[in-house]
């Protein structure tokens, strides 16, 4: 490296391959290499290389990133070295965005209306459903949608019925054609054609790209077709192309991305730079080589050196769990260890949840919502697809486009106008058969010009041209004066469309359960259309530069950009760039999560049938995918598995293969005991500040494990042994536990137990999340919704449960608002009651306070233990115990039924008493409500199976009212005897 080289800047952080890969003056160049290497670093590096040292202007570069969380991470890093300025002038996004802007500024060239709009995948599937049903067609709506899209990313999207290959169903073609039609009628491109029409206009109109100087992209293994004619097209001009890519990280097979690609490249362009990282920066060598090992076992490929910097680490762990459910608590309790036990150095947002697919949310969510952990989720359903923000988005598009019929018909009958779903279809099919959209069919319906074949009654008609069509025309013009007055704005736009719908009025008669949660949304998009307004306030920055002699149409609709983004943000949360911004963590599918990287990653559900998917074709991709979750984390990896997969206790399953040949000599079983060693090696690895132990002590909460104890390491499937049904804490509405009579309970009317129609907690999953979203954080899930819904659905079981009770009056004795804690009863593990702590690995003490205790200063308790007590000799109990072999619930008065660990945050030593008292008629009595108490039966008189079916019971109440919230594991629980 010549002097100058080592002075800049901009090549002092990088290592000598790095800095070769930037300053390669090979006009093509390929940097090949493994995980957290820093290719996306040394990608970032080049471009500033590429402004400051060659000289090129910003606007002549073009950044093809995958998602759009990367692509503004990116623009952030070279902001921050060669300023906002130079910033907003690269072109750099998705291609698929950068695809929009050239539509847009030059799509007149190719015949296309610079007004075009963006059909999203919901607007896709509905289309082709449409056709389907039309036409009969014998084939699956979902399989002829992708069928489509890979045939327009293959790079025959122009000539559908000149492929060679027949397909297998003839029909596909028609589906094909017919959908084609329909999207071009209503101006509307599809995500694929977006690259396909780009894909022309460069082809056909060469010039508009003549400035390009250089063309870069990242994650290049996950190009397919047609991306690869895009990037030579962009590059046509000077033929300068840099690559960076991972085929171990190819992971979108599914969605056409060719790995041959790579291949590709280095045919067309024999002269590439090649240049490879072997450097992983990101993770511990602990978390590497374990990656490494998953990696490996894939025969066939490319091999390439990886090579730690950091040291070993913490041993990542494979944590096996009864259930999904339990997976999910026990992910919530070492998240919360971890980020107690670290102190102020690890925050929440360090946390990242990994989902091979975005169903398994579910109890994941469930499990954070319980412990009031607020999160934020990356590749499921988003702020823009919850039902009221999407009217109004189609209002927008109706009043921007009217021509977009899926829009229009969406909104015909919303708020309702009396106009049924049967007129709706038939008015859509009348539109399509005389190929005209259903806005001017509507308008000449409304207007008497046309002899309608639809039949709509007068009455109809007249609603629909008051409401509708003269709503939409006054909005028109308005948009169009915000487009000529800036006094007007986007704002003001959608204020009035919300007055004219009476859209407040209109969520309230339709949702009368949760309409305010429901309006906070709408006020949130207001804002976000706030900051998009401010945002983009300077047009230019949204223009491509302006090249001579080349004709560029100026897209000055801040509606039309504001919805082509809202479009085009599909796989990014927009972050709350707020003074307050919370620490959330992310829960995020493994393909979202691609580029990524987190201090501490758990990936759940690692078993046969999730990874690899049971339906997916191809395993070594698979692997892959599990192999870029795994590489994400830079200091703590965490891999789980339940007993059971998510679909509850009637599947079980095994650990992933891709795991199991190594899994007791690679992992550890439990996390790690966080001990001084480990959390410098942490602080180091991540180039943090490690708080003292005195400030980490001083903050740990009453009763804090710190240990991963709170779960069996072994858990053994008691299901059939106790006789216990196989639910997980929540069961369909109306079906019905076992009674405890059938299983041996006391048969006395006193206990003949009354089911709770006890509902699961949560319906939503990361593809339902939009009723769950907090209204502040776009796309961002709060705890506080979760509770909110839990308290919803508790309180609609009660209320089933006292309407059942009235029928059934005399069946037990329970009053009508007492519930039965058998509705808990399944979610606690039978096995832990015999299950026994770590010995040793206890909490170390601060020093400081050690020298204190030594000498004979305060005595603080910071940590005891605590067991059994005695157990009174000689009760009858005590005899009928050990007779039925029933041990492992006592019968004494509250205590802990095990040794347990716990610290105390008082001065005075007290810890809070370990025991709950309940009702034998199962009503569980909190400390404060104790003198309540209305037992009319003595603990003792129960049989010892009814004993622990209550034990259970009241351990799952304190977890889910949250009393001795951080004590909630069942077996440090005790029982009081009331009489
Ligand atoms: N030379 C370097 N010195 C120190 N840290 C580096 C260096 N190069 C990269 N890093 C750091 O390593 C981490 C991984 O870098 P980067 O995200 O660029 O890797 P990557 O190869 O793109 O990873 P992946 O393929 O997994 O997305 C980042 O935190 C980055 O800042």
């Amino acid at each position: 490296m010549s002097t100058a080289q080592a002075e800049n800047p901009i090549l002092r952080s990088l290592n000598a391959a790095q800095r070769r890969a930037v300053t390669s003056n090979a006009s093509t160049v390929a940097i090949l290499a493994g995980p957290g290497s820093g290719k996306t670093h040394t990608l970032t590096s080049r471009v500033v290389w590429l402004v400051q040292q060659t000289g090129y202007q910003p606007s002549d570069i073009v950044v093809a990133t995958f998602t759009v969380k990367a692509a503004r991470e990116m623009k952030e890093r070279i902001g921050k070295v060669l300023g906002p300025e130079c910033e907003r002038k690269i072109v750099l996004g998705t291609f698929h965005s950068i695809a929009r802007r050239y539509l847009s500024a030059y799509g007149k060239h190719i015949g296309l209306d610079s007004k075009f709009g963006i059909a999203d995948d919901g607007d896709s599937r509905a289309i082709i459903q449409r056709i389907c049903k039309r036409h009969d067609f014998n084939i699956d709506p979902g399989f002829a949608r992708s069928w489509i899209s890979k045939k327009k990313a293959k790079g025959h999207a122009t000539e559908p019925a000149s492929n060679k290959k027949q397909p297998e169903n003839p029909s596909l073609n028609e589906c094909y054609r017919e959908y084609q039609e329909h999207l071009e009628r209503s101006n509307l491109l599809d995500y694929d054609d977006l690259l396909v029409r780009c894909v022309e206009l460069l082809r056909e109109y060469p010039a508009c790209v003549s400035n390009i100087q250089a063309v870069l992209i990242d994650e290049y293994q996950d190009t397919n077709g047609i991306q690869y004619d895009l990037m030579k097209l962009f590059a046509q001009a000077r033929q300068r192309i840099t690559i960076v890519g991972d085929p171990d990280q190819s992971i979108y097979g599914w969605r056409s991305a060719e790995i041959r690609n790579l291949y590709r490249l280095l045919r067309d362009y024999p002269e590439t730079d090649e240049i490879s990282l072997e450097e992983n920066y990101r993770s511990s060598q602990s978390i590497l080589d374990v990656s490494l090992t998953v990696i490996q076992q894939d025969k066939k490929r490319y091999q390439k050196v990886l090579l730690p910097v950091h040291t070993k680490g913490a041993r990542p762990v494979l944590r096996k769990l009864k259930s999904s459910a339990a997976e999910g608590d026990w992910i919530v309790s070492e998240i919360k260890r971890a980020v107690m036990m670290f102190g102020d150095m690890l925050t929440y947002e360090d946390v990242a949840i990994l989902l091979r697919s975005a169903s398994l949310s579910r109890h994941i969510e469930a499990a954070l919502g319980k412990a009031g952990l607020a999160y934020r989720m990356i590749g499921g359903h988003k702020f823009y697809e919850r039902k009221e923000i999407k009217i109004l988005l189609d209002y927008l598009r109706a009043i921007y486009q009217p021509d977009n019929n899926d829009a229009i018909a969406r909104i015909i009958n919303v708020p309702r106008r009396g106009i049924g779903d049967t007129t709706i279809k038939r008015l859509i099919e009348e539109a399509e058969q005389q190929k005209m959209s259903l806005w001017s069919l509507l308008r000449k319906h409304c207007q008497g010009t046309r002899k309608a074949t639809t039949k709509i009654l007068p009455k109809m008609e007249q609603k629909l041209n008051t409401e509708l069509l003269r709503l939409i025309s006054n909005l028109q013009t308005q948009a169009q004066q915000i487009t000529e007055n800036s006094q007007q704005d986007l704002v003001s736009l959608i204020e009035k469309l919300l007055s004219q719908l009476n859209f407040k009025q209109y969520l309230e008669s339709e949702y009368p359960e949760d309409h305010e949660q429901r309006w906070q949304s709408v006020q949130e998009f207001l804002s976000l259309a706030n900051d998009f307004v401010r945002d983009s306030a300077n047009l230019e920055d949204e223009l491509l530069p302006e090249i001579e002699n080349v004709d560029q149409v100026k897209d000055d609709s801040i509606l039309g950009r504001f919805l082509a983004n809202v479009a085009l943000a599909s796989d990014a949360q927009k972050n709350d760039d707020g003074a307050e911004k919370k620490s959330l963590i992310t829960i995020s599918t493994i393909h979202a999560a691609k580029g990524l990287e987190w201090p501490i990653v758990f990936v759940p559900s690692v078993y046969a049938g999730s990874i690899p998917h049971s339906r997916a074709e191809d395993l070594d991709e698979e692997r892959r995918l599990l192999y870029v979750a795994m590489t994400r984390a830079q200091v703590l990896l965490y891999l789980s598995c339940p007993l059971y997969g998510s679909q509850g206790m009637g599947t079980k399953v095994e650990l992933s293969p891709f795991v199991s040949p190594f899994a007791s000599a690679a992992f550890a079983k439990q996390g790690t005991s966080f001990n001084r060693p480990v959390l410098e090696v942490v602080a180091k690895i991540l180039g943090r500040d490690l708080p003292s132990e005195k400030a980490i002590f001083a903050k740990l909460p009453a009763m804090f494990s710190p240990e991963d104890n709170l779960f069996p390491v072994d858990p053994v499937d008691t299901r059939d042994a106790e006789g216990l049904d196989d639910s997980e804490g929540y069961r369909p509405k109306g079906t019905k536990r076992q009674r405890l009579n059938n299983q041996g309970y006391n048969n006395d009317d006193e206990e003949a137990v009354e089911e709770r129609p006890w509902q699961k907690e949560y319906s939503t999953t990361m593809e339902q999340a939009s009723s769950f979203t907090m209204a502040s954080l776009p796309g961002f899930v709060s705890a506080g919704a979760h509770q909110n819904a839990l308290s919803a659905a508790a309180a609609e079981a009660e209320k089933a449960a006292a309407a059942k009770k009235a029928v059934k009056m005399g069946t037990t004795r329970r009053k009508a608002d007492q519930t039965s804690l058998l509705g808990f009863l399944p979610a606690v593990d039978p096995s832990l009651a015999k299950h026994k702590l770590a010995s040793g690995n206890a909490l170390n003490r601060p020093s400081s306070i050690k020298k204190e205790d030594e000498e004979g200063g305060s005595k603080k308790r910071y940590h005891c233990f605590s067991s059994s007590p005695p157990r009174p000799a000689g009760t009858e109990d005590v005899k009928e115990e050990t007779a039925t072999q029933e041990a492992s619930v006592p019968d004494r008065p509250a205590s802990s039924f095990h040794r347990t660990t716990f610290v105390s945050a008082t001065a005075r030593g007290g810890v809070r008493p370990t025991r709950a008292a309940f009702s034998t008629s199962g009503r569980m009595l909190k400390p404060a409500d104790a003198s309540i108490s209305t037992s009319t039966r003595s603990w003792r008189n129960l049989s010892p199976q009814s004993r622990r079916y209550i034990a259970y019971g009241v351990a799952t109440c304190l977890a889910v009212d949250g009393y001795l919230v951080y004590n909630y594991a069942p077996w440090i629980v005790g029982l009081e005897k009331r009489d």
